[in-house]
């Protein structure tokens, strides 16, 4: 498929916020280097304003995008959660799929299924530690078992090599980094060759930009106990999980205050996370369209595509499945969310290997049917 007349580089760059602190990139220090005071005598009272601003409203996403479960089962059915009237009212808006999986497969009949997973938090339990997001032997098998029968792609923040080698099979498409960096080959049958010639990354020209802040990051975040810097190769993830909420405003603020020597990045937030990436035209909904197009499920009368996932990254594939009236979004959460625009939900990692084993048992039928 030939993108290159559909590049996503926005080559005028917006800048993310206007410039706040003059010389900045001078300026950067680690934050115990930092904490006696950061501001420059020069900076004026309206500046400072403005930066706090920005700042709190960081913090404000920071927090809205933690909330506090009450229980943190990994792979467990937490109960609890059918007593909770706010979930309850919340699934009625946002049904589960697994009780609404009937009607997800009769609208299938006759049509092809592709499956899109998100990695953290929806093939693998949150954990604290980013190295040690497991997936678990089962959680494999399911997945592997629905390659088996529909085409099926990960679609990651991770960088593509670091969510490829905790999920271990390679019958699978990859999309790392957002999608920002897509092969759509798969690598069980693919020829060095052809890897090369199927591998999509749209912003590869950011790749020296995002070593440079990456390490700027690590630097400036290096005296805040628990904050962590993990380079996804098109970007960066800063993790302040660990970090002791009283500090997570100095996250903020310093997050911010490296973007400012790098107009052509900005930040958004995940689950405990900051995430620094390009200004371009391109997330995950754009990697799906992507995919569905150079794998040959484009046709939406015929594909019923799937994408499962729990962040707000997740949102953009979920609102290309709603524009386009065909498949269905499905929401990975505990908790109930505002807004979202997927058609359905699911509780957890578990509920999600409980929806991929049954899509599997509802081919596998429906084969033997014909
Ligand atoms: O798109 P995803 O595959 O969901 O990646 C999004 C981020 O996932 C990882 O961070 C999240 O999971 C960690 C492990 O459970 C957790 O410690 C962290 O708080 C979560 O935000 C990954 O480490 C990030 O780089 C990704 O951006």
């Amino acid at each position: 498929m030939d993108m290159s007349s559909s590049s996503p580089v926005i080559t005028d760059p917006i800048s993310i916020s206007p410039p706040l602190l003059g010389g900045l990139t001078s300026n950067l220090m680690p934050f115990s280097v930092m904490s006696g005071g950061c501001s420059s005598p020069s900076m004026t009272a309206s500046r400072r304003k403005i930066e706090e601003v920005l700042v709190n409203g960081l913090l404000d996403a920071m927090k809205s995008s933690s909330p506090r479960k009450k229980h943190n089962l990994a792979f467990g059915q937490d109960n609890s959660l059918d007593e909770d009237p706010a979930y309850s009212a919340w699934l009625s808006k946002c049904p589960s799929a697994l009780t609404s999986f009937k009607q997800i497969v009769a609208n299938a009949q006759g049509r092809r299924i592709a499956v899109f997973l998100d990695y953290d938090g929806t093939l693998s339990p949150i954990v604290d530690d980013p190295d040690k997001a497991f997936m678990s032997p089962v959680m494999r098998a399911a997945v592997r078992n629905v390659a088996k029968y529909f085409p099926t792609a990960i679609v990651s923040g991770r960088s593509r090599k670091k969510v490829s080698e905790f999920v271990q099979l390679k019958e699978l498409y990859y999309a790392g980094s957002h999608g920002m960096d897509i092969v759509t080959s798969v690598a069980a049958h693919a020829t060095e060759k052809c890897k090369q010639a199927n591998l999509f990354q749209p912003a590869c020209e950011f790749l020296p930009m995002i070593d440079e802040v990456s390490k700027s990051l690590l630097e400036v975040t290096s005296g805040i106990e628990g904050a962590r810097v993990e380079n996804n190769k098109f970007c960066v993830s800063v993790h302040y999980r660990n970090v002791a909420e009283k500090d997570w405003k100095v996250v903020a603020g310093l997050v911010k205050q490296v973007l400012e020597a790098f107009p052509r990045l900005k930040v958004t937030n995940g689950r405990m996370v900051l995430e620094v990436r390009p200004v371009i035209d391109w997330d995950k909904g754009k990697a799906v369209e992507f995919l569905l197009q150079s794998l040959g499920l484009n046709d939406s009368e015929d594909v019923i595509p799937i994408y499962i996932g729990d962040d707000r990254t997740d949102e953009d594939a979920f609102k290309v499945l709603r524009e386009r009236k065909c498949g269905y979004g499905i929401l990975v959460s505990q908790v109930p969310k505002d807004t979202t625009e997927a058609f359905y939900s699911l509780r957890d990692p578990s509920e999600v290997m409980g929806f991929l084993n049954s899509l599997v048992r509802w081919k596998k039928h429906s084969l033997r049917r014909n």
